[in-house]
């Protein structure tokens, strides 16, 4: 007898959302393998398997079936999406383009052999970056190349400016699944590596993100009368020195940053912050032959790198660390000790700082699947990023959580603080 595979919601959600999988018309206990499967948008191939039995009644319900083994072990209604892992080496979960779902194949397979036989049953769950009605608008203002995400109504809603990492380009998946929903005004500002800004990372202005941060501002749409600013690694220093050097910003959600510049010089008017040096003997290759960097960077404390030290005393504006204790970049928890240490010592509010044991560099909306190591755009080989699988996509589930409610509370909004469930 074939079995049906039931989805909630059905068919389709956005990717921050769980689904509720169950499969009916199994026989009592009956041995079955459930397969995910998707294919992203470079043609890579990402799976994920568990193996699980039917209960009495023949039904298999994964909120309450634990697996009993495969990608993932134990109660993991969402492992199947979470623990999906590329086919090719090296290769990390992005979407690209926001305005198309991934597919995400689900098949029910007969037994627990490692390569099952017979399929019993399928679907196909359809995973949403762009929730109906969020307005999606390419920015070409002055310097300013970003993408902007609004919410339904005429608002004005909470403004943030969302940045990501060493690599460059325009990323979107994070500003339009935040935005999706939840009432914020979102630009993923792009600074390198994208149509017409510069190439490489070596030089930047910060007058290129006070144009970006005025351009919001200046949107009927936004509410002033300060922004929020998102940035996970060289987008989370990024943030630091927009915090501290630019007018504007009430809030700051660092994930996995560096408490000193990094990468390049970073100018601001008559003053420059060097980057954080580093020494590439300390950079090891683990027994799989990944680089690891996470001792590479020198500390900003010491020497000559103390120029290249944030100046964050002397931000306005509230901050949020999201730490990975597993980050192995480089040393997150460290910087984000640093940075408090900085603000307190100039008498500054102590900013809030959450810790995820287990987690790794890459801290993403929930569900995205952990990537183990791909390509450093600076190191120029593939490195290992940490994170434990189960840990991370737990932590990834509680950062966006907290993030938002820290949005909320500190541009306007919903109050209320979330406990961290970890
Ligand atoms: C000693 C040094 C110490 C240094 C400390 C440095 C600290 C740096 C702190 C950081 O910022 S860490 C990085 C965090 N970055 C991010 O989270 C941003 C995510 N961006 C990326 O992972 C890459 O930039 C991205 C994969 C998106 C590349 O996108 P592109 O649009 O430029 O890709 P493109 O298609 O042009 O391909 C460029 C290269 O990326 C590869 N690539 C593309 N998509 C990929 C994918 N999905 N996974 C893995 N690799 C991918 C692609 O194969 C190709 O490799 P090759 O150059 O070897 O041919």
């Amino acid at each position: 007898m074939p079995a049906t595979v039931i989805l909630e919601p059905a068919d389709r959600c956005c990717w921050d959302e769980p689904v509720h999988i169950t499969v009916h018309g199994l026989t009592p206990g009956q041995r079955v393998t459930l397969r995910a499967s998707l294919r992203d948008e470079k043609g890579a191939h990402f799976r994920a398997h568990a193996r699980y039995c039917a209960d009495g009644g023949g039904e298999l319900d994964l909120a309450r079936a634990p697996a009993l083994g495969g990608s993932f072990a134990g109660l993991e209604p969402m492992g199947l999406i979470w623990a999906l892992e590329p086919e090719k080496p090296f290769w990390r979960f992005l979407k690209r383009d926001v305005q198309t779902p991934f597919a995400v194949e689900l098949e029910v397979l007969e037994g627990h052999e490692p390569e099952p036989q017979r399929v019993l049953g399928r679907a196909v769950h359809e995973r949403d970056f762009l929730r109906p009605g969020v307005r999606r608008e390419p920015v070409r203002a002055g310097r300013v190349r970003a993408t902007l995400f609004l919410p339904p109504g005429p608002g004005p809603f909470p403004g943030i400016i969302d940045i990501f990492g060493i690599g460059g380009g325009l990323l979107e998946y994070r500003a339009t699944s935040l935005l999706a929903g939840k009432g914020f005004a979102v630009m993923a500002l792009a600074y390198y590596n994208y149509e017409d800004l510069p190439k490489g990372i070596e030089t930047l202005h910060l007058e290129y993100f006070e144009e970006a941060v005025n351009y919001l501002l200046n949107r009927p749409e936004v509410k002033g009368p300060g922004l929020g600013l998102l940035g996970i690694s060289k987008g989370g220093d990024l943030c630091l020195s927009m915090a501290s050097f630019l007018k504007g910003i009430t809030a700051a959600t660092i994930i996995n940053g560096c408490v000193a510049n990094i990468g390049g010089v970073l100018h601001y008017k008559d003053e420059t912050l060097p980057p954080l040096s580093a020494n590439r003997n300390r950079i090891k290759v683990t027994k799989d032959g990944v680089v690891d960097i996470t001792d590479a960077l020198n500390s900003p404390l010491e020497g000559p790198d103390q120029k290249s030290f944030i100046p964050v005393e002397r931000a306005e504006c509230t901050f949020l660390f999201l730490v990975g204790l597993d980050d192995h970049n480089w040393k997150s928890e460290f910087y984000a000790n640093e940075a408090s240490n900085r603000l307190q010592a100039h008498g500054k509010e102590k900013p809030q700082i959450i810790c995820y044991p287990g987690a790794g560099h890459c801290i993403e909306p929930p569900y995205f699947p952990k990537c183990w190591a791909s390509l450093h755009a600076l190191v120029g080989s593939p490195v290992i990023w940490g994170g434990e699988p189960r840990a991370h996509a737990m932590a990834q589930v509680d950062a966006w959580k907290q993030l938002q409610a820290f949005f909320h509370k500190h541009l306007g909004g919903k109050e209320g603080k979330t406990p961290t469930k970890l």
